[in-house]
């Protein structure tokens, strides 16, 4: 079942100034529910444009996007909040958790938000504090964890809201090697769960962990590579060099 549609999407910044930028010039992709994403490509090649517009934070200049069939065109600022909270999660590199809040509240807050009765806060807690090893820190504070500890309590509040679609921006970006492959393993489990994942990320290791990787470049989805049955350090190598033939301005060719 296809959850999200991009066709011909176009994002221009300043288009009536004298040098309008094209961030996104012509982008479609569908994923379908269940799939983790990676979406790569160098800096400034558009993938935070995309992500802004994905997350109903920001409008396409041109095209369609479609999540659940919810034409994203559509929604007025206060339709997009709602839908934020309904259908989206979001984990960022820098955590983005409140340091006055307990991880168990920072955890609770997007439930809180939509009303949500604190028996069904509990009850989806649980399950996933379990998974996720939070159990012993849910009642400490943000800045009395670690970067790893935090980026957990971070996936938990994304996925409390049982999200159709987690967006993750960088996600292992502030974290050391082995941390982020923890946090990656997480990934993978909770995609293995049915949870469809879109991540940008500079990082090769990052996105071999997806079965897919779209890369970026100058606005537009210039190559795509599948994992299917390969070893993760194929997948790296074959991303590294795709990442590299990009960079230096060819089409990349992963036979
Ligand atoms: N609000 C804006 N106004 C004008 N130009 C912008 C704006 N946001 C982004 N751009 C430009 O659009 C292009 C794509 O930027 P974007 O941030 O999407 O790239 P990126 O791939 O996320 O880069 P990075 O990896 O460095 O975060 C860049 O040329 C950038 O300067």
């Amino acid at each position: 079942m296809t959850l999200l549609t991009l066709e011909h999407v176009a994002r221009t910044f300043g288009a009536n100034t004298a040098h309008p930028v094209h961030a996104l010039r012509d982008v479609s992709f569908t994923v379908d529910a269940g799939e983790f994403v990676a979406i790569m490509g160098e800096s400034g090649a558009g993938k935070s444009t995309l992500l802004n517009l994905l997350a109903t934070l920001d409008q396409a200049t041109a095209g369609q996007l479609r999540l659940q069939n919810q034409d994203l065109a559509q929604l007025s600022a206060e339709q997009a909040a709602k839908f934020r909270r309904d259908h989206l999660g979001f984990v960022f590199q820098s955590f983005n958790l409140l340091d006055s809040l307990t991880n168990r509240d920072n955890i609770f807050l997007p439930l809180v938000l939509k009303r949500t009765p604190l028996a069904t806060m509990q009850a989806r807690l649980a399950p996933l504090a379990e998974q996720l090893g939070l159990q012993e820190l849910l009642d400490r504070y943000p800045q009395e964890i670690s970067g790893g500890q935090k980026q957990r309590v971070a996936i938990a509040r994304a996925l409390i809201t049982q999200p159709a679609l987690l967006l993750a921006d960088e996600p292992t970006g502030a974290l050391d090697s082995n941390t982020s492959q923890q946090i990656l393993a997480i990934f993978n489990q909770v995609n293995a769960q049915g949870q469809t994942i879109l991540m940008v990320t500079h990082s090769a290791v990052a996105a071999s962990y997806a079965q897919r990787v779209l890369f970026v470049k100058d606005g537009r989805i210039y190559h795509e590579l599948f994992r299917k049955e390969q070893s993760s350090a194929t997948m790296q190598s074959q991303i590294s060099n795709a990442m590299l033939t990009l960079s230096k301005g060819g089409a990349a060719n992963d036979d």
